[in-house]
């Protein structure tokens, strides 16, 4: 037997190329991955996990500090080198033998190197810088799970002047004295208030506002308190040129005119697809395009027919569905169910909610976002679904009206909202906005999920005096 032939390929080993091949294994199947840096992927290293450990100090911080009792117990600041050491340890000193290992373990061989689709179930890695290549060939399918990198926009000086990306903000070893900000979305929220926190000044540079795709209170909120944490948030400003002088001093003229100063420029508008150098062309596809899928995340072609008689799969950042490793991580699952149904010749159920489908992906995506405070949300905001064309009501309620609130925090401050449609009597959308919200969006995920009608709601008692009593002042906002 060619040694180099299994049933599944994967390019890129992220949590979502790991996520896919371990399915593949527990269905009975042979998968090699391959990855070009480091197993784990952009998650592990130098996005969702060192960016939390960079936040999570000062969010125990300021937890202690609105608690009298507590307070005075805290009698410094941030201690800084703490704070990295611990995001280091959270990044695995950016080794990853650990992943390396569980790979491994569940039986998956691992090609380090590039991996490039050269024909139909075929891929090619160039495994040394000598040029040397392995061809893995798939008797089943080949998933492309290459994930996304940063977009740097085509802003006068800025690629010369060697901005940070969301990779140096995750990974720097220094806290610089003053932070500029290029985007107003979820990586420059976050990062602007961890950079505020370990004290740097910093300026946001916002073009289209604070995260513009959340209910409208959960932007106002983070922006109302990163101005107070310090930070300048410069809403509707834009860069039109970037300069860095020789000291190392980067200088942003905006549109606007005015100039900025500061030690470094952390541009953070968004990303691209890994997909310039993977063999696209030899499928017909065009090299540096995000790839579209079908419902069962096949590769399809201009025509939406599926690439080939359909061995070619994508899942995670690269299909553009959601740009989030939970997400991600669910597609995997999915379609590493799907293929080893399609190899067994398995009936494939990719109905709504089926087993082979990433429907949740459509209406019911939950995201944390860790700004002061934290905006948890799940499913449409009123606006998107009113777009969608449904009909809904909305009922607000103010966080810190709840008794679980008050004993969480002196002044907690924050806002709940729930997106009901009319039509059906459930919850479409669900956003919160306070301190220490994270962990309660999971109930609210379940009900958009679930489809739970409003007077069954009434059946989940809230415990008191807990913060998800919100979810009872809600329902009684609605009426019954
Ligand atoms: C700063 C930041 C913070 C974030 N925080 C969160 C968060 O808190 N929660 C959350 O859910 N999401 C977060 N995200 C999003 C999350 O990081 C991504 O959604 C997730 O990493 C996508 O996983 P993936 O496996 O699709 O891609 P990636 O993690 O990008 O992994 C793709 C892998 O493929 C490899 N690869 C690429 N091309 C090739 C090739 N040709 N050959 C071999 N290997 C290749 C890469 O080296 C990489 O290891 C954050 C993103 C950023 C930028
Ligand atoms: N906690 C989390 O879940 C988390 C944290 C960080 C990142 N992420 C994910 O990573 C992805 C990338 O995050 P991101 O913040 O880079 O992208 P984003 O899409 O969240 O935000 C980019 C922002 O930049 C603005 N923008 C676009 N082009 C611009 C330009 N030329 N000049 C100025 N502003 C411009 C956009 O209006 C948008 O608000 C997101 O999809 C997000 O879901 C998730």
């Amino acid at each position: 037997m060619d040694t180099n032939t299994y049933d599944v390929v994967v390019i890129g080993a992220g949590p979502v190329g790991e996520n896919i091949a371990d399915r593949v294994v527990q269905g009975g199947l042979t998968v090699a991955v391959v990855e070009r840096e480091l197993v784990g992927g952009e998650c592990s290293y130098w996005a969702c996990m060192p960016t939390k450990a960079l936040l999570r100090s000062g969010a125990a911080l300021r937890a202690a500090r609105q608690v009298p009792g507590a307070r005075e117990a805290v009698t410094g600041e941030l201690d800084v080198a703490a704070v990295l050491r611990r995001r280091d340890s959270f990044a695995a000193h950016w080794q990853d033998d650990g992943q390396a290992a569980w790979l491994e373990q569940v039986g998956v061989p691992l090609y380090r190197g590039h991996g490039r689709i050269v024909s139909t179930r075929a891929v090619e890695v160039t495994t040394g810088e000598d040029g040397a290549t392995v061809t893995l060939t798939a008797r089943h399918a080949v998933v492309v799970a290459t994930g996304s990198r940063v977009l740097v926009p085509d802003v006068e000086g800025l690629r010369e002047a060697a901005p940070w990306t969301s990779r140096e903000a995750a990974a720097s070893s220094t806290v610089p004295g003053r932070l500029a900000v290029i985007g107003g979305g979820v990586v420059a929220a976050e990062m602007a208030t961890a950079y505020a926190g370990l004290g740097a000044s910093v300026t946001v540079l916002a073009r289209d506002g604070v995260l513009p795709s959340a209910e409208p209170f959960a932007g106002e909120r983070v922006v109302a308190s990163l101005r107070e944490a310090g930070v300048s948030v410069l809403l509707g400003a834009e860069a039109a040129t970037v300069k860095r002088a020789g000291d190392g001093t980067v200088s942003l003229t905006l549109t606007s005119g005015a100039q900025i100063d500061a030690d470094e420029v952390l541009v953070a508008v968004g990303r691209v697809p890994n997909t310039r150098d993977i063999g696209l062309e030899a499928v017909g596809l065009t090299p540096g395009d995000w790839l579209t899928v079908d419902g069962t995340l096949r590769v399809v072609g201009a025509e939406g027919a599926p690439v080939g008689d359909g061995w070619l799969y994508a899942a995670g950042d690269v299909n553009r569905r959601v740009l989030l490793t939970h997400q991600g991580k669910y597609q995997a699952r999915a379609v590493g169910d799907t293929i080893v149904a399609r190899a067994k010749g398995e009936a494939v159920d990719d109905g709504r909610w089926g087993r082979h489908a990433a429907t949740a992906d459509e209406r019911a995506v939950p995201q944390v976002v860790f700004t002061d405070p934290e905006i948890a949300s799940v499913g449409l905001t009123a606006a998107a679904a009113e777009a969608a064309g449904l009909r809904i009501r909305v009922v607000d309620h103010d966080l810190a009206a709840v008794a679980g609130s008050t004993l969480q925090a002196e002044d907690y401050r924050g806002q709940a909202r729930m997106v009901v449609d009319e039509d059906r009597k459930v919850i479409v959308g669900f956003t919160l906005a306070g301190p220490d919200v994270a962990e309660l969006l999971h109930a609210a995920t379940i009900a958009v999920v679930g489809e739970v009608p409003l007077d069954r709601l009434w059946h989940a008692v809230p415990a008191f005096p807990t913060v998800s009593e919100v979810w009872l002042r809600l329902l009684e906002g609605y009426g019954r």
